[in-house]
């Protein structure tokens, strides 16, 4: 028997297959088309991420030759905060979906601002007021697509983030619900009371009628329509991929962290069953909610981590392939001596400036393409280590950080990471964490797997990697990246 991991990010939707040991016993990944229609806007289209679901599952299964009654459950992890808004009857969306980067109502939330709306939101949402966030993706829709607000209004139109459209898709319309961290995205969920808030839908002018009921991330979401894939299987785990990878990592105790280099960079900070405010633009949020208690995290979220490096491959094509990164990097040594911030859809924590945009600085005449490279690489650093010295400024000093995501892979990038930020980078055997992390929420329901303390067992270190830098070294390459944020920064 195995547990089936949706795993719907950013770039590409995986199906996952996981065994008892939590080890993955077979993999199924597509690309899906992104869509840049304007400066600083970001689209999917969500038919198409329901397309490649369902042929990475059915893909997954038929090359380890199961079929539905070999799989005990399904769990659904996803990109969070991306909005799709469909029609209740047919099922339709009524726009492309708006993606957690795009940063078109950036504006409205200006506006909002101006009328003093900020701590409100953040006091009951945990986040900010930012474009970043579900409820202004959902009234721009509402407000750009015709008659959409009429019919939204009348109870006709649902929204979903993108765990909430697939678990309508997966069972024929049936289940409109959600996990409560996905909920916590959103802008609209009042992470105390744990429910959707009358003042948030009031003031992003979003109908109550369209949300979806939010449960526990363990939970009967209900079962797949058995014309999918043969048979019923039960959808019992939901979490968005960054709370899921905090599960996968086995970051139960209050204190753990990590960290997940994907198309982003999210460090996530389990602060036990009390949200911590940050003082320095952290986000604070839902951790995972297990039996109806709340966990809560501390949250920074970078916009562009794996990103920068496919864009240095299909945009500037300096290289074929990511994985050449490493090579390139390793030539050039611990420091390029250039600072690339990628801000290509303006910068998130701890700056939250929607209207920055990119820079590259420190070229000279003897500049190559492993230097550009390197510095692509390093930003993530960087950009890391600014999350730690807000976290620091909170409070929190972690000795050790778990790392995981499509990047890590590269050796380069988890030396350098330690190098800068002066801590210990453990990286798991299995990076799949947020597939990984779904599958225990999924598995838990069923009884697949047995409790939080049998899991702790599952983690296994795959390298550990020591900062080799000293403080001062550590601290001028550091002053330089600063430097060169404060260049691109439009809100000074
Ligand atoms: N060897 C590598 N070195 C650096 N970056 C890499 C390497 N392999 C993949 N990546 C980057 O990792 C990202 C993919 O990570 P993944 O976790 O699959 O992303 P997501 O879940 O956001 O779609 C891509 O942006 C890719 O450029
Ligand atoms: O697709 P990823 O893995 O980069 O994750 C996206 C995040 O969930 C956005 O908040």
């Amino acid at each position: 028997m195995y547990i089936l991991s949706i795993d719907q990010g950013t770039t590409s939707t995986r199906a996952v297959l996981f065994d008892k040991q939590g080890l993955p016993a077979g993999v199924a990944q597509q690309e899906f088309t992104q869509y840049f229609p304007a400066d600083g806007y970001v689209e999917h289209d969500a038919e198409e991420i329901w397309a490649t679901t369902v042929t990475v599952c059915k893909k997954v299964m038929a090359e380890k030759g199961i079929s539905a009654s070999d799989i005990a459950a399904i769990g659904i992890t996803n990109q969070r905060e991306t909005t799709v808004v469909w029609d209740a009857e047919t099922g339709k969306p009524i726009h492309h979906a708006i993606v957690w980067q795009d940063r078109r109502t950036a504006p409205l939330c200006k506006e909002l601002q101006a009328a003093g709306k900020a701590d409100m939101v953040s006091d009951k949402t945990g986040l900010l007021l930012d474009a970043y966030f579900s409820a202004t993706k959902i009234a721009w829709q509402l407000d750009n697509v015709e008659g959409a607000r009429e019919l939204a209004e009348a109870g006709k139109l649902r929204f979903g983030t993108v765990d909430t459209f697939l678990l309508w898709r997966l069972t024929g319309g049936k289940s409109h619900k959600t996990d409560a961290t996905n909920a916590s995205r959103t802008n609209l969920f009042n992470i105390h009371t744990q429910e959707w808030d009358q003042e948030l839908l009031d003031l992003f002018r979003v109908p109550a009628c369209m949300l979806p009921q939010v449960e526990d991330c363990s939970a009967d979401f209900g079962v797949t329509d058995p014309e999918l894939f043969g048979g019923e299987i039960a959808i019992t785990g939901i979490a968005g991929d960054q709370q899921a990878a905090l599960f996968g990592q086995t970051c139960f105790e209050e204190g753990e962290i990590k960290s997940t280099y994907g198309t982003g960079c999210f460090m996530i900070l389990n602060t036990g069953d009390k949200p911590l405010k940050s003082k320095n633009k952290m986000l604070t949020t839902v951790g995972f909610r297990l039996d109806g208690k709340t966990t809560y995290a501390l949250e920074g979220s970078i916009f562009n981590a794996g990103t920068t490096i496919q864009w240095l491959r299909d945009g500037l094509r300096l290289f074929p392939d990511a994985v050449v990164t490493e090579s390139l990097a390793n030539k050039v040594g611990d420091n390029p001596g250039v600072y690339l911030v990628p801000a290509f859809t303006g910068l998130g924590a701890p700056y939250w400036d929607p209207n920055a945009r990119g820079g590259i600085f420190g070229l000279t005449r003897d500049t190559g393409i492993k230097e550009l490279v390197t510095a692509g690489l390093q930003s993530v650093c960087y950009q890391t280590k600014d999350l730690m010295e807000a976290m620091a400024a909170d409070g929190v000093r972690p000795k050790a950080l778990r790392v995981d995501g499509g990047m890590v892979v590269n050796n380069w990038v988890c030396q350098n990471m330690s190098d800068v930020l002066g801590i210990t980078i453990d990286r798991p055997v299995v990076t799949e964490t947020t597939a990984l992390g779904v599958a225990y929420l999924a598995g838990l329901r069923v009884g697949f797997f047995e409790s939080l303390d049998a899991l702790k067992q599952h983690w296994q270190s795959d390298r550990r990697f020591e900062a080799k830098w000293d403080d001062e070294k550590r601290s001028t390459h550091y002053a330089g990246w600063l430097d060169a944020v404060d260049r691109v920064r439009t809100d000074k």
